[in-house]
């Protein structure tokens, strides 16, 4: 849905992005997550060519962005919604005036604009507050009109720029679980930026880590954690890096309860002692790590825990 290749973006002697390769599918939630200064808004505002490249493609939705004139952009950027850490709503418009600003610049007639905004309040919990302006809302509720508003002109894609930043956790959550909702329902194509791994581990199904203007990881988040050696899965679980010597780390994902550890010690001539570990609930299920100690007949105790779907990392 979002294919991006061989971006890069200069400002005089600043590298902003350097070769960036980036692969959207189709109804995924796509996180690009890196410490500020990463190259991250300027990555997504390359996505709607609000900042033309100086090196790269970008198609989106099956068009090439970056080989369109300015007229023919204006038209493809219709099928870009985009939200914004501080909302950017119209202070002096109503809550149904701002959702229905897009709709009046692609000329929709008035009665199907009322129409269309009612329904988009209604689909982002706002039923009933067309007619408020936005510093009657709470940060959650403004965020939710700028949601609506993005999905005015009906996107195939829609770009987050640090949508929940600027929100408490419980709004955070809320809002997370609203994007999720309609990445569910309507098949829509998420690209967000954040620089918060919580953001990461509770919506997004692929990742992309960057730093410097460059990715050094990306993937599926299933994928990554199934990697060893994976930036994502260091980052997400807290565990002393270098792992000491000799000790094995464990990653497993799927039911957290299985009793693996203890089958292992019960059936080989193995003592396993815990160093640390902890279990993360991921969008797609539950994933645990564990760095353990094992003493005694090692070998087959770790060909074992490989055959049951564990992956096992010895530290040498
Ligand atoms: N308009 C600009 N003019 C000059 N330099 C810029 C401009 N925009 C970004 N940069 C530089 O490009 C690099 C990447 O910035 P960018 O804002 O994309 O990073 P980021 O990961 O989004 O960080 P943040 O979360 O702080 O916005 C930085 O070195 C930044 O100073």
């Amino acid at each position: 849905m979002i294919q991006v290749s061989g971006l890069r973006k200069l400002y005089g002697d600043t590298v902003a992005l350097d070769g960036v390769d980036l692969h959207v599918r189709e109804g995924e939630i796509y996180g690009v997550l890196g410490e500020s200064g990463a190259g991250k808004s300027t990555l997504l505002r390359c996505v709607n060519l609000l900042e033309r490249p100086t090196a790269g493609t970008v198609t989106v939705a099956g068009q090439e962005l970056t080989a369109l004139t300015e007229r023919e952009l204006n038209r493809a950027r219709r099928r870009i919604g985009m939200i914004h850490q501080h909302f950017a709503l119209l202070s002096s418009r109503t809550v149904a005036g701002n959702v229905a600003f897009p709709l009046e610049v692609m000329g929709v007639p008035r009665a199907e604009r009322r129409r269309r905004v009612a329904e988009l309040l209604d689909l982002v919990g706002l039923g009933g507050r067309g007619g408020d302006h936005p510093h009657q809302l709470s940060g959650g509720q403004k965020q939710r009109v700028g949601i609506a508003r993005a999905l005015a002109g009906d996107p195939a894609v829609l770009l987050s720029d640090e949508a929940t930043s600027a929100l408490d956790p419980a709004t955070t959550h809320s809002i997370l679980d609203l994007l999720k909702r309609l990445n569910a329902e309507l098949g829509l194509t998420i690209l967000l930026i954040t620089h918060e791994m919580d953001v990461v581990k509770s919506v997004c199904d692929s990742v992309a880590i960057m730093a410097d203007g460059r990715v050094r990881e990306s993937g599926r988040i299933a994928d990554l954690i199934r990697t060893p050696g994976s930036r994502l899965t260091r980052d997400i679980f807290p565990l002393p890096e270098p792992a000491p010597p000799g000790s094995v780390t464990l990653t497993f994902t799927g039911d957290p309860q299985r009793p693996v550890v203890s089958e292992t010690v019960r059936k080989f001539d193995v003592e396993i002692s815990i160093l640390g570990g902890s279990i993360e609930e991921l969008a797609g299920g539950s994933v645990g790590r564990l760095r353990v100690a094992v003493t005694g007949d090692t070998e087959p105790a770790l060909a074992y825990l490989r055959e049951r779907g564990l992956i096992v990392e010895v530290a040498p």
